[in-house]
């Protein structure tokens, strides 16, 4: 990868490569663009095979952050890090707090969060170092672990997804196959498994899936068979590039709906699910429940408001289908056209000259 010419062309702002010997800290934060406000993403933590491949991994993720915070309203950019290593093995109170600092030198340009692979724990090691972190253990005010609110906005968006599929949004007696079940799957389960509908679950973690088993009478299938099984809703909740050549033509489903980030391989299978008649709710609209919670830590964190906003994600699934109904495009561009009209929009207010302490007419004595 020619990393300026891809910088460039996706018009990202800034990569920054951090290492520290005495930790192994090798992370790398990519921020993509801060127009309607500093980037906030998530951390994610991944034994990747090369550097290319998590840098690529970092750029892909911090644009859809900026996305995922233009669509759903907040006056946030997009960012997100990755940190090369087993978060199994290789963790250690060092690394976050060398991570926090790093964090701290970027002055608010970037926030971060839990993503795969981190922890409330590997937050409040980096709280230590900078305030530029969310998701931190809630005796410090914050919000903690995000991702029950993350599977609530997706059971909200996934009723969305229904109404229009199944013209209601009850998922009662629905056939649901949810690829992995870890900490977002596992909350979105339960919201499922009370609504009365059934599950069909994998995982590459078997304890993972015992929990779904003995918890909510899920079935199981092996990874490699989620994308044949019979259903209703495919709910993909594990890594990216899941909706691809390999896997499109084997999905029986009405609705693709889930928790995981950057779901299409390519954006022509986000046009060929719409040719199939699927409905696909775009990845970075139903997944945004985490970040729209840690937001609402940087206006003093109140959970009865964030989860409102939350619940809100149904509407904001709606809006995307409508949409695309109206222009006549797949629901992934129906989604872009949403974010990137409001960064224009932001973009072309904010060119009025305000009033600051860092202009000239300040900097005269
Ligand atoms: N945690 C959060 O609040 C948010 C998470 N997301 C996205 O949702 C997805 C899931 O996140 P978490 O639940 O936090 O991560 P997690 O790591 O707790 O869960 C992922 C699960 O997928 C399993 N898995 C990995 N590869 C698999 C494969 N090939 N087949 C089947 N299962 C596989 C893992 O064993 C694990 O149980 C990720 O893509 C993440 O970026 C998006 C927004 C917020
Ligand atoms: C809790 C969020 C900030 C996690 C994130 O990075 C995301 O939404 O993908």
């Amino acid at each position: 990868m020619i990393i300026f010419d891809y910088m460039e062309k996706y018009d990202y702002e800034q990569l920054v490569m951090c290492q520290d010997k005495n930790s192994g800290l090798k992370a790398i934060i990519a921020i993509h663009d801060t127009t309607l406000g500093p980037a906030l993403g998530g951390t994610r933590m991944w034994t990747y095979k090369s550097e290319e491949e998590a840098i690529e991994d970092a750029l892909r993720l911090a644009k859809g952050m900026t996305y995922k915070n233009a669509a759903s309203g907040l006056n946030l950019g997009g960012g997100k890090t990755v940190i090369i290593g087993d978060p199994q093995k290789d963790k250690n109170e060092e690394m976050f707090r060398a991570f926090g600092r790093f964090i701290q030198g970027l002055n608010g340009r970037y926030i971060t969060a839990e993503d795969v692979g981190t922890t409330v724990e590997d937050m409040d090691l980096i709280h230590q170092e900078t305030k530029y972190v969310t998701g931190v253990s809630p005796e410090f005010g914050s919000s903690g672990n995000p991702s029950p609110v993350t599977a609530f906005g997706v059971y909200r968006g996934m009723k969305a997804a229904a109404m229009m599929a199944f013209g209601e949004d009850s998922l009662k007696g629905k056939t649901i196959a949810v690829q992995g079940v870890g900490n977002v799957a596992y909350s979105l389960c339960k919201h499922l498994h009370e609504e009365g509908a059934k599950l069909i679950v994998t995982d590459i973690n078997e304890e993972n899936m015992k929990r779904a088993v003995d918890e909510f009478g899920a079935e199981t299938v092996h990874p490699d068979k989620i994308y044949d099984v019979a259903c209703d809703i495919f709910a993909p909740c594990a890594l990216g590039a899941v909706i691809n050549d390999d896997t499109i033509n084997r999905l029986s489903c009405k609705v693709v709906a889930g928790a995981a980030n950057n779901q299409l391989k390519e954006s022509r299978h986000g046009d060929l699910l719409a040719e199939k008649g699927i409905y696909y709710a775009p990845d970075y609209v139903i997944n945004a429940g985490g970040v729209i919670n840690v937001a609402d830590e940087l206006i003093g964190y109140n959970r009865d408001r964030a989860l409102k906003k939350v619940e809100g994600i149904y509407d904001n699934i709606m809006k995307v289908f409508a949409i695309a109904e109206r222009d006549g495009i797949a629901s992934y561009q129906a989604a872009n056209r949403l974010a990137e009209e409001r960064i224009e929009t932001m973009r072309r207010s904010r060119s009025m000259f305000l009033q600051s302490e860092r202009n000239l007419l300040n900097i005269r004595s």
